[in-house]
């Protein structure tokens, strides 16, 4: 049920049904979800089930974190890390390569639970780092992980069935393990703005979706509407943002649309934001699902599987600060 817009182009959708036991309504989500997609790409989503606290305490976490000494947070260096786990420096990413670097640190973290063995695929999958002294960060981050989580694995069926696929099709395909939690900190733009940098440049995100919690005071993100305007995505108190990626934008033929966006702090004090980046498992091959290809709409894409696209464009982001 879309119960109202933030303005024109994004909506907002209320996820109270997402897990009714009335199909119809269900239905009734799911085609709500759906003109999203098509249409924007984004919507924000309220009543998404994550509680405020374990937010806050995500948040907190992330200030904690990016207040330690560059030297402590350079030990945890994702390029140390051979799955993408850990501390990304000022600069150290660009995700628009027309840029410099993004004006944002970073801490990546994927799934784990007490006593895993880790079997790491070599790309993605693996252990995660974690910073010495700051007593329950780890906690903090992986019950926000867990929660954003559970959200992404109840939009999976809404999806499917916004496809007119049946409700399970993507149960098998995406496990925890295929979703990375970031915290995310955008000191403000200098006033005299450096050519060729932005808290990060435009760019599409790579998975299937991303659960993004943004600070309700500091507005940044921007999303590219059809006609090539920047529209602001600002905060709404109680929502998330969500927006599809290029996995689901390619196996849908970009029936999906995975949107251009980026996010510039012009507010003068520091932005925390936390994405969740859920993909699908690292061999499900992203072939156009049915319907998706027509004489209208031929293929875009070359096939190729969920995790090699993430990984080389996660190797293109980091190649300038790789040394
Ligand atoms: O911080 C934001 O609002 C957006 C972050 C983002 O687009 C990303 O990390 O992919
Ligand atoms: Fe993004």
């Amino acid at each position: 049920m879309m119960t109202s817009t933030a303005f024109q182009e994004i909506p907002i959708i209320d996820l109270s049904n997402a897990t009714s036991k009335d199909p119809a309504l269900r239905r009734a989500l799911a085609a709500d979800i759906r003109n999203a997609c098509v249409t924007v790409g984004f919507f924000y989503v309220k009543n998404h089930g994550i509680p405020e606290e374990v937010i806050n305490k995500a948040v907190g976490a992330a200030e904690r974190f990016f207040s330690i000494p560059i030297e402590a947070k350079m030990k945890l260096d994702i390029h140390a890390s051979p799955n993408f786990k850990g501390y990304t420096a000022l600069l150290g990413e660009n995700v628009n390569l027309n840029n410099k670097g993004d004006l944002h640190e970073a801490f990546d973290v994927g799934w784990e639970s007490e006593g895993t063995v880790y079997s790491s695929d070599g790309a993605m999958v693996g252990s995660n780092v974690w910073p010495d002294n700051l007593p329950g960060f780890r906690e903090d981050v992986l019950t926000y992980y867990d929660a954003a989580v559970r959200l992404g694995l109840s939009l999976f069926p809404l999806f499917a069935l916004a496809l007119d696929l049946p409700e399970d099709f993507f149960a098998d395909k995406v496990t925890k393990q295929a979703a990375i939690v970031r915290l995310l900190h955008y000191p403000p733009q200098p006033l005299q703005p450096m050519e060729g940098v932005e808290g990060i440049g435009a760019h599409t995100d790579y998975e299937c979706f991303t659960v993004l919690w943004q600070q309700d005071d500091t507005p940044a993100l921007q999303v590219m509407n059809t006609d090539g305007k920047w529209i602001d995505a600002i905060p709404i108190p109680g929502t998330l943002v969500l927006n599809l990626g290029d996995q689901l934008a390619r196996w849908t033929n970009d029936v999906f649309k995975s949107t251009v966006h980026r996010a510039i702090n012009r507010t003068g004090k520091g932005r925390y934001s936390i994405p969740l980046f859920f993909g699908t498992d690292y061999n499900v091959v992203l072939e156009p699902l049915p319907g998706c290809v027509t004489p209208d709409n031929p293929a875009k894409y070359e096939v190729v599987t969920a995790g090699e696209y993430v990984k080389s464009r996660l190797d293109a982001t980091y190649a300038q600060s790789r040394v």
